[in-house]
């Protein structure tokens, strides 16, 4: 399912959510909608930072990968919750889809391929079998945030990768995912086709899209 709703996507999505974004490979969020995060969440930008620099020596290499991030209940965009530790917080998920971004960003041809890789690394990340997670991450604090999404959400194994053909599941057995229009500002690709890859990957998630 993909659905359209007007806002900012990070007021509308509620507590605990999944929020999606594109990245470049610098490690860096210095416009558009990743500055936003990184102002109301500054300790995902830490972690995407330390996350990104593990890659300094070729970042190209996490073109067409994921990354999951757990934010603290002290940052800016988790205060509605702070005191309240029954409700979970907010989860960051990044797909790396260009290099760099500006007027450097890789062609839409080029982000588009690693958008769709990105999502399908994505969704064995959050729903192969947990014995499997070792061979997509090595990253400690990633695992953990993976596991802490996976149990928030109660990705159990009714929502495997390996069970049941496409089109199968109930859009009620998804994970919602809350986005903006990724690609198309700074990464300069059009949306309409990044939601064709949308649409073709919607087995596991229901695409929230937030138009400002
Ligand atoms: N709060 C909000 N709620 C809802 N929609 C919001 C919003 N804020 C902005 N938008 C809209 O969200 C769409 C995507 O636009 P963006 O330019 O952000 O993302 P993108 O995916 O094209 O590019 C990624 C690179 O942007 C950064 O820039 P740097 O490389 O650091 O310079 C990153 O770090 C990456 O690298 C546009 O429709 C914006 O109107």
């Amino acid at each position: 399912m993909i659905k359209y709703l007007k806002g900012d996507v990070l007021k509308i999505s509620p507590f605990p959510s999944v929020i999606l974004h594109s990245c470049n490979c610098q490690g860096r969020w210095g416009g558009g909608v990743a500055r936003a995060i990184a102002l109301e969440f500054a300790s995902a930008e830490e972690i995407h930072k330390k996350y990104c620099s593990n890659y300094q020596s070729d970042p190209r290499k996490l073109l067409g990968l994921s990354q999951v991030i757990s934010t603290s209940r002290g940052d800016e965009g988790n205060r509605a919750v702070s005191l309240t530790p029954s409700v979970e917080t907010k989860f960051i998920l990044c797909l790396f889809t260009s290099n760099i971004g500006g007027s450097k960003a890789d062609r839409p041809s080029s982000i588009l391929q690693n958008t769709e890789k990105a999502l399908k690394n994505l969704e064995a990340k959050l729903f192969c079998d947990e014995a499997d997670l070792h061979t997509l991450t090595d990253d400690r604090e990633e695992l953990q945030a993976i596991l802490k999404l996976r149990s928030t959400f109660d990705l159990n194994k009714d929502r495997l990768v390996s069970q049941g053909p496409e089109g199968d599941r109930p859009d009620s057995s998804k994970l919602d995912i809350y986005l903006p229009l990724i690609n198309s500002g700074i990464f300069h690709t059009p949306w309409d086709d990044t939601e064709h890859i949308l649409k073709r990957n919607q087995k596991y998630f229901n695409y929230n899209v937030v138009v400002l």
